[in-house]
């Protein structure tokens, strides 16, 4: 998906939810034990009871890699049967020497068919432009993450005052473009969102961290939005356990709902005067 595509989904819907499936076998409603696939299973009941509301969804590997070959395959049932004209991101976190990192590209992109991947930085360029080769699909690199352990490095002053995280954003605006590459910000940084913001004007970011980490939507979208809107905001916990019994699937819905609504209002609020 292109970012013409992307923005235009974003206006069509109203919204900019991203819905992370983190599904961990252990947290899914007991009745779903009796289907092949149990992590399937409430996947497809989540996608079906959610897509409207949503212009992406993040597969979080990890939750699929810890199951073997058999994640592996319902990573990619997952994957096959997300809707056509949704934004998919592999959150695989991935980042090697520049032939590696090609692997890891095709894994995700040809292999998956996911429109994106996130990349973690720290090995330098070599180790990211190899995602930014593949046309109509994005690399996302860790900018400022939402987590505590931000602040061991990532929020490190350098040499002449700026911090590390905005090295990494200068360097990665050089590396590729707003049409191939955005950044995590997590939605916990709210001290450095405008700051942000004002560096990197036009990059989409995948904002992390509403829900279960605590993070404000409303605060975050305000010093994040840019013209096209340019922000991801994911939710996975906080919705895709909003309920744990039969009707799982009712309470994701109403909890994607609401952060829609919301949504729907911050878009009208913030970007009256431009493009969404
Ligand atoms: O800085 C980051 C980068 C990635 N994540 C990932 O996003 C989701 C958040 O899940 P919640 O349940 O909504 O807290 C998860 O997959 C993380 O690995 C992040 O949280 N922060």
């Amino acid at each position: 998906m292109n970012r013409q595509e992307l923005v235009h989904t974003i206006r069509e819907k109203q919204s900019y939810l991203c819905i992370g499936l983190d599904t961990d076998l252990h947290r899914i409603p007991r009745h779903l034990h009796a289907h092949a696939d149990p992590v399937f299973a409430f996947n497809k009941a989540i996608i079906d009871a959610t897509k409207d509301l949503c212009v992406s969804y993040k597969i979080n590997t990890a939750f699929y890699e810890c199951m073997g070959i058999r994640g592996w395959e319902t990573l990619q049932r997952t994957i096959e049967y997300i809707p056509e004209g949704i934004f998919t991101i592999a959150d695989a976190k991935r980042g090697d020497i520049g032939n590696t990192a090609t692997q890891y590209a095709k894994t995700f992109f040809d292999t998956f068919q996911f429109d994106s991947v996130t990349v973690a930085p720290y090995m330098g360029k070599d180790s990211v432009t190899p995602f930014l080769e593949f046309s109509g699909k994005w690399a996302i690199l860790l900018g400022l993450t939402s987590n505590e352990g931000s602040g061991d490095f990532q929020l490190q002053r350098m040499e002449g005052g700026e911090y590390l995280y905005e090295k990494v954003l200068r360097a990665g605006t050089s590396w590729g473009s707003a049409d191939n590459l955005m950044f995590v910000v997590g939605a916990t940084q709210t001290e450095q969102m405008a700051r942000i913001r004002a560096l990197v004007p036009d990059h989409f970011f995948l904002v992390p961290g509403v829900g279960a980490q605590g993070g404000d939507l409303a605060q975050i979208s305000q010093l994040g939005m840019n013209k096209d809107c340019g922000l991801l905001v994911n939710v996975s916990r906080g919705i895709i356990y909003a309920g744990n019994g039969e009707d799982f699937a009712t309470d994701a819905r109403q909890a994607a709902q609401q952060y829609q609504t919301a949504m729907a209002d911050l878009l009208a609020r913030t970007t009256q005067t431009v493009g969404v």
